[in-house]
């Protein structure tokens, strides 16, 4: 695995992941990843449908108990039983376990219960988050009557409710329409920059992970094929592409564009066309495999 120019000073790293794997009967569903997340990032997990995602986040939010491997949170081990670890994360889940019966404000003071909070506290933090998220106008309506859209951003209210230092999201975006997604992918952004909340999210999307991440890791079949930003990602295999051919389309990279156009001058008579580099490319170029054909 290689690990592109990801610039972590120890100093500034908030979860360590080290050596992790799970498996499932024979699957190897994770198989020895690590990794770092720095503090005030957005990182994002990207891979096609099967490759570990789902499963990294429920280990690493304590949900699911690793084969082998370590989680350090602020150096400290990961202990789903300690409050002031599970204060510092919030959870998204892939599908959004809201109460449909209860009212958005419900379901936040069930959440604001389980994490110890009471009274004024209780019901600031509710209508804080809430408002944060655009919904305080529909607090008394039954959750289930909600869009797509708001029910997933009720989701992210109530994780964000009691403040968590690092927020973690599997695929926020799924099943929404193309403008929802717009305003999940602002939102997010929102939530990194107002309160200062580092967030690790899973996506299939590349141009999610394009749009929002300092760091891109990329994931398939349980291990880490790269990671980096994406101009280190891009840089290191060329920032600019020919495409040449059309039935079987070859690719050259080139870190000039001036490179790249003396190259197309010599392929007299074939079909050919420059372009810069894309993330798509660099998964394409790690593993061979297109990954937008997986999703
Ligand atoms: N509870 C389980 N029992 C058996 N196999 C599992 C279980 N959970 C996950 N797997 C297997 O582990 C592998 C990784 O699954 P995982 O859900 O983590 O992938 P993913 O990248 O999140 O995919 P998706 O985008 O489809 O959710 C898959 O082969 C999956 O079938």
């Amino acid at each position: 695995m290689e690990s592109i120019n990801s610039q972590s000073s120890e100093s500034n790293v908030l979860i360590d992941i080290k050596g992790l794997s799970r498996s499932f009967g024979k699957t190897k569903a994770v198989d020895d990843v690590s990794f770092t997340i720095n503090r005030g990032d957005i990182c994002a997990f990207l891979g096609p449908n099967g490759a570990g995602k789902t499963t990294i986040i429920k280990i690493m939010t304590g949900l699911l108990e690793p084969t082998s491997g370590e989680i350090l949170y602020e150096g400290e081990a990961y202990n789903p039983n300690r409050l002031s670890l599970k204060r510092m994360i919030g959870v998204v889940p892939q599908h959004n376990n809201i109460d449909k019966e209860l009212t958005l404000r419900e379901n936040l003071h069930v959440h604001g219960l389980l994490y110890k909070m009471r009274g004024e506290t209780l019901k600031n933090a509710i209508d804080k988050s809430l408002e944060f998220a655009g919904l305080l106008e529909h607090k008394d309506k039954p959750s289930g009557k909600l869009s797509g859209g708001m029910k997933r951003k009720l989701v992210i209210a109530r994780a964000l409710m009691h403040e968590p230092k690092i927020l973690f999201l599997d695929e926020p975006t799924v099943g929404l329409d193309p403008l929802a997604r717009r305003n999940m992918l602002a939102f997010l952004s929102k939530i990194n920059r107002e309160r200062d909340c580092t967030i690790f999210l899973t996506t299939h999307y590349i141009e999610e992970a394009e749009k929002l991440a300092e760091k891109v890791i990329f994931i398939d079949n349980g291990n880490i094929i790269t990671q980096g930003t994406s101009e280190s990602l891009k840089q290191h295999i060329g920032q600019f592409v020919l495409d040449i051919g059309d039935e079987e389309l070859q690719q050259e990279f080139f870190a000039e564009r001036a490179q790249a156009l003396s190259r197309l001058g010599s392929l007299e008579g074939e079909p050919v066309s420059i372009r810069e580099t894309t993330l798509e490319d660099v998964f394409l170029y790690f593993t061979g495999t297109r990954l937008t054909k997986h999703a």
